[in-house]
């Protein structure tokens, strides 16, 4: 397994300049190597700190295809869906993203989150083939967050759900962050990603950034480990790092 990578920036601002150049540069490289780049979003800040790529031109966003990590059962104009944040931040500013290749929990189903989660995996299926030729949908990159408790994803520490092996998507009804009726990806689907990052900001996150990637355990953060040929690195400013004692480099220097 390759090293965790860890980068870290003087503010927000520059964090989210360096995240740009990153997606950007694994877009470029997903779309040469196979016509395409399939990225999936988280919720929380991430879609907010996502706002530079809509100005960098050389991004080819016809070819995008954008899942979502998770997301709340909500309609899609709910403040709580994680659709509207990226919408927001995101979709609307990059009209050469087909708004067909931007997958979506089926608005029909959020009151049934088994169904919305078994309607999520066609979804999947569509672009990664189907549930019988190919094991796991292999993204090339996964985007991820990183909540005070060690959750990301919706997959939240001691829960069933980190124990799932074969489903590519499942619902949570018992989320502890509100609300509690969720779809996420499960952690074998964000493990056999081509590259997966960690966006995290904010000196409220020090004691668990610290606790993460300075010892070994079962937080489902790390519980976050790239299959053989998987990268993961995480983009944190000073305060979120603050506390961290392993190996980190300095932002833009390395991207
Ligand atoms: O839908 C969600 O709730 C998110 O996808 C969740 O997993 C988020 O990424 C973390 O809670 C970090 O959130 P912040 O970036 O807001 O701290």
């Amino acid at each position: 397994m390759s090293p965790t990578q860890i980068i870290t920036f003087p503010d927000v601002a520059a964090l989210s300049e360096g995240l740009a150049h990153y997606v950007a540069r694994i877009s470029k490289e997903s779309i040469k190597r196979h016509g395409k780049f399939t990225i999936a979003l988280s919720g929380g800040s991430l879609p907010k700190q996502l706002a530079n790529l809509a100005k960098d031109s050389s991004i080819d966003f016809a070819h995008w295809h954008v899942f979502f990590a998770d997301e709340r059962c909500v309609p899609l104009d709910h403040e709580d869906s994680n659709y509207l944040l990226a919408k927001t931040y995101l979709f609307d500013h990059v009209p050469t993203l087909p708004r067909e290749q931007i997958y979506t929990i089926d608005s029909d189903l959020v009151n049934d989150p088994s169904e919305a989660a078994e309607d999520y995996i066609s979804q999947l299926a569509k672009v990664f083939a189907t549930k019988d030729s190919v094991r796991f949908p292999v993204f090339d990159l996964i985007l991820l967050g990183v909540g005070p408790d060690g959750h990301t994803c919706s997959l939240f520490p001691g829960h069933e759900l980190l124990e799932e092996k074969t489903a590519w998507c499942a619902s949570i009804e018992d989320s502890p962050k509100p609300p509690s009726s969720r779809i996420t990806l499960t952690l074998p689907v964000v493990n056999h990603a081509h590259h997966i990052a960690f966006v995290a900001a904010g000196a409220g996150k020090q004691d668990m950034l610290h606790q993460i990637l300075d010892s070994q355990g079962d937080l489902p953060a790390q519980l976050v480990k790239p299959t053989a040929m998987g990268t993961l690195t995480w983009f944190l400013d000073d305060a979120a790092a603050a506390k961290v004692t392993s190996a980190t480099s300095k932002g833009l220097e390395r991207l």
